[in-house]
């Protein structure tokens, strides 16, 4: 698997970087005159080898010694090029890499097409080796017309198939390249021939025969019908033909075609000089494909010159917080414990004799908090009789938290899972130092805990793409939280990822306010960034609901399908900020105790945060949504819907465990951190990694004593309906029960559309729209979350003055 792995890796790698490979102006300017002299010295010195390569023969072998005198006009290196290239390479053919280096050379100073380039080589090569062939052909010994490559494949042929098949296969061969370089068909051939005829005759008339006019239109009649139709063939074998050679060809004749076929009407000359134009369409097409890749290359030159956009620039001496700030733990790692293994293994074996499951073998897996048994029943015993005894087995073992899984998913055993007696830690340290950790290239990591294989598992959060927590209190939620935030903090810049924290108990995230101008994202006129307020999360998750809109703007104005290519192409410098363009970072919504504030805001909760989950993955936006109460009122079908990615610590009841994770485990899980993880199939058994509140502290104070943003990331501003300030309401428009209501604040010097409920006995949206009334007409102020509006009128008499005034 890992050697799979690693060779596709390396695969993608190399596929990556071909078309990276650009050189700036001035390495184009070496590379390319280097390339241009080379072919000057190796044309030389073949030039040369020709007249003076008998001569230097024998000093060949001793070339490197300096005493020795060569004749080649570029000396002991030319002597031993020309001896490589041609005596004992491909004879006098090998002329042709001079020409390659030097016409690449020019490609690469002039900037020409690539592709071409790489024709010309292929061409080229094959060229160079049929030459050497041929030559080989006419040559009784190894010499410079064939060099030894061509005469040893020529006998080696000659060997197999004789002469004649020799320099059959040969024609075959130039055949076969005519025909696929120049798009040559029998017909076209004809068409030439004809051509050819037809120039002598015209030649022959004019010069030597008074012409019978009649009769040479008849012929001239006769032989444009004729050529019409076979112009009109050729085409359209060549159609054919082309399609199956290569795609590059197939373009560039897709453009010739039609002209091809328009011009069958004209005469045969006209259609053959027409063919000629065909090669200037070709070139013409590859004119328009380097006109396209301009805009890259602008890219590339500011990418030359500013180098790749960094958006860690304006926090460049950020510093990652060190491991050390993470505990160690005395009872780490797995220990074994050989008395306990035997003695469960004995009782499970005994439970399943005792009611006539017979085992033929089992294995043991020590995880930090349990162990698995694999078990092979013996042939022709029922999986469910097995899955049954859970309730048995459990009793016998007088141990909790026994979970049977039967069949393991891939494997042919049953599983029985058994808490051990000496659970051990699993620390975020040893989590976040895991190899698998520190060195994964995930959007965004987070090492969740470790398997009951004790491998450390890290997930993609940008994968999943939103996750659902649940669990009974007390079972290992916030330290999941914790952990999930600390892993991230631990690999992402704070230009990389914000988070959004919503935190109604007002405690457990509360110390991640110190990385608020690193990592946090706040709404602008908020104070807090961490949201503790049940009343402004409605806000909140409408602003994260219009940047996601914005975000989906831009990506579609870079056309791109998510963040990580807009912000590759960002990077890249393709994307003008003064179009609006910027990095954007990850925004992770975290959601502590959702059951309350579904509770107290029900649908005004749930539409935008089931908005977020449907459409928010693509724009970088991700939530992790726990929760204690899984019921389904909480868990709605539509957010159940969109978190195919799923954590669920121990809970009290099967219903609950099934709400979460559609099946049941969850309830037999043992606490402290042990909880079953699902991304949509496989349900994986894991212990969370612990993280103690002072080491987070530490970290976010590591962060906290750092150089920071300005401020928190900004999230769009979000008018409420509420916070709406309808100022422009007409006096004539208003309640009848508007000065009614106006006396009632004012007496209560209390802002509240609920009082208004009260005392008038109105529906809560009526009370409403008279309080919007109200603050346009001054008597109130603004909307202020959770508390009541300030009244800005003192006394009734203020307010009889202040109504008064309206009206004159
Ligand atoms: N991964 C873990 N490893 C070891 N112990 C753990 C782990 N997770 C939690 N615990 C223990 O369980 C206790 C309660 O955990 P935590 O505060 O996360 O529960 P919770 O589910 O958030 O409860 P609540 O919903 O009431 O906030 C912790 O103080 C700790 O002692």
């Amino acid at each position: 698997m890992a050697k799979a792995k690693k060779t596709s890796k390396s695969k993608t790698k190399l596929r990556f970087k071909t078309p990276d490979f650009t050189l700036n102006n001035q390495q184009k300017l070496v590379f390319g005159s280097f390339l241009i002299i080379l072919g000057i010295l190796l044309f030389t010195a073949f030039l040369s080898f020709i007249f003076t390569g008998k001569a230097d023969q024998s000093t060949l072998t001793e070339f490197t010694s300096r005493q020795v005198e060569t004749k080649n006009w570029l000396s002991k290196v030319g002597a031993w090029l020309s001896d490589v290239f041609i005596q004992r390479g491909f004879g006098i053919a090998a002329f042709m890499f001079s020409g390659l280096s030097f016409l690449s050379g020019i490609f690469v100073l002039m900037d020409l097409n690539k592709s071409k380039l790489r024709r010309h080589w292929f061409w080229g090569t094959l060229i160079v080796i049929w030459i050497s062939i041929f030559f080989g052909f006419f040559t009784s010994k190894n010499d410079i017309l064939s060099g030894t490559i061509g005469f040893e494949i020529n006998t080696f042929f000659q060997d197999y198939i004789g002469k004649l098949g020799t320099i059959l296969l040969l024609i075959f061969c130039f055949i076969t390249y005519l025909a696929i370089r120049f798009k040559f068909t029998p017909q076209r051939i004809a068409a030439l021939f004809n051509k050819a005829k037809n120039n002598i005759k015209d030649d022959f008339n004019e010069d030597f025969t008074p012409v019978d006019n009649s009769h040479s239109e008849e012929a001239e009649q006769i032989k444009t019908a004729f050529n019409v139709n076979e112009t009109n063939e050729a085409s359209k074998v060549e159609a054919e033909t082309s399609t199956t050679i290569s795609t590059e060809k197939t373009t560039s004749f897709e453009v010739s075609t039609p002209k091809l076929e328009e011009e069958t009407i004209e005469p045969t000359l006209k259609t053959s000089s027409k063919e000629d134009d065909d090669e200037d369409v070709k070139i013409e097409v590859e004119t328009v494909k380097e006109e396209e890749s301009e805009t890259d290359n602008l890219a590339n030159k500011l990418v030359e010159d500013f180098g790749q956009f960094d958006p860690t620039l304006e926090l460049g001496k950020y510093q990652f917080p060190p491991l050390d700030l993470l505990k160690k733990y005395d009872n780490e790692g797995v220990t074994i414990n050989q008395e306990e293994l035997e003695e469960n293994k004995n009782r499970i074996v005994e439970t399943l004799n005792n009611y006539k499951i017979g085992i033929d073998s089992i294995k043991a897996t020590i995880g930090p908090t349990v162990t698995l048994y694999e078990i092979v029943p013996e042939a022709g015993v029922r999986i469910s009789k097995i899955k049954n005894l859970e309730d048995d087995i459990a009793l016998s073992l007088a141990a909790l938290g026994i979970r049977i899984i039967a069949p393991i998913p891939g494997k042919g055993t049953i599983g029985i899972e058994v808490p051990n007696k000496n659970s051990t830690i699993v620390s975020m340290r040893s989590v976040i130092a895991s190899q698998k950790f520190q060195k994964s290239e995930m959007q965004l990591p987070i090492a969740i805990g470790k398997t009951i294989s004790n491998e450390t598992l890290v997930v993609d959060l940008a994968k999943m793409p939103h996750l659902l927590m649940a669990g009974a209190t007390g079972q290992g939620k916030s330290v999941g939280l914790n952990a999930v935030l600390t892993s991230l903090l631990y690999k992402k810049h704070p230009a990389e990822v914000k988070f959004v924290l919503v935190d109604p108990k007002k405690v457990e995230l509360t110390l991640f306010n110190k990385i608020e101008r690193h990592y946090l994202a706040k709404l602008p006129d908020s104070e807090d960034a961490i949201i503790t307020d049940n009343t402004k999360v409605i806000n909140t998750l409408n602003s994260l609901c219009i940047e996601m809109d914005n975000r989906y703007e831009l990506l579609k104005n870079a056309l791109c399908r998510n963040i990580s290519e807009y912000n590759a192409k960002f990077k890249a410098r393709k994307l003008n900020p003064n179009d609006g363009h910027q990095f954007l970072p990850y925004i992770v919504l975290v959601v502590d105790e959702f059951a309350d504030l579904i509770m107290t805001a029900g649908k005004e909760v749930e539409t935008p945060i089931a908005r977020l989950a449907q459409l928010a993955r693509a724009i970088g936006i991700h939530l992790i949504i726990a929760t204690q109460r899984p019921s389904v009122n909480v868990i709605t079908g539509i957010i159940k819907a969109n978190f195919p990615a799923r954590i669920a610590f121990r809970v009290t009841s099967k219903i609950d465990s099934r709400t979460i994770l559609d099946g049941a485990g969850a309830d037999q899980l043992i606490g402290r951190g042990d909880m079953l993880y699902t991304q949509g199939n496989d349900m994986i058994r894991i212990q969370c990694a612990f993280v103690d509140t002072p080491e987070v502290e530490k970290i976010v104070d590591f962060i906290g004593s750092q150089k920071a943003y300005p401020d928190a990331y900004l999230l769009p501003e979000y008018v409420g309906e509420e916070s709406g300030t309808s100022l422009d309401i007409d006096i004539s428009d208003r309640d009848k029960l508007f000065r009614e209501a106006a006396e009632i604040i004012v007496t209560a010097q209390q802002g509240s559309a609920s009082l208004l409920q009260r005392k008038l006995k109105l529906g809560y949206n009526r009370a409403g729209r008279i309080i919007d009334q109200l603050e346009a007409a001054g008597i109130v102020g603004g909307f202020e979350g959770s508390k009541a509006r300030q009244v800005l009128v003192p006394d009734l008499l203020a307010l009889e003055q202040l109504l008064e005034n309206e009206t004159k």
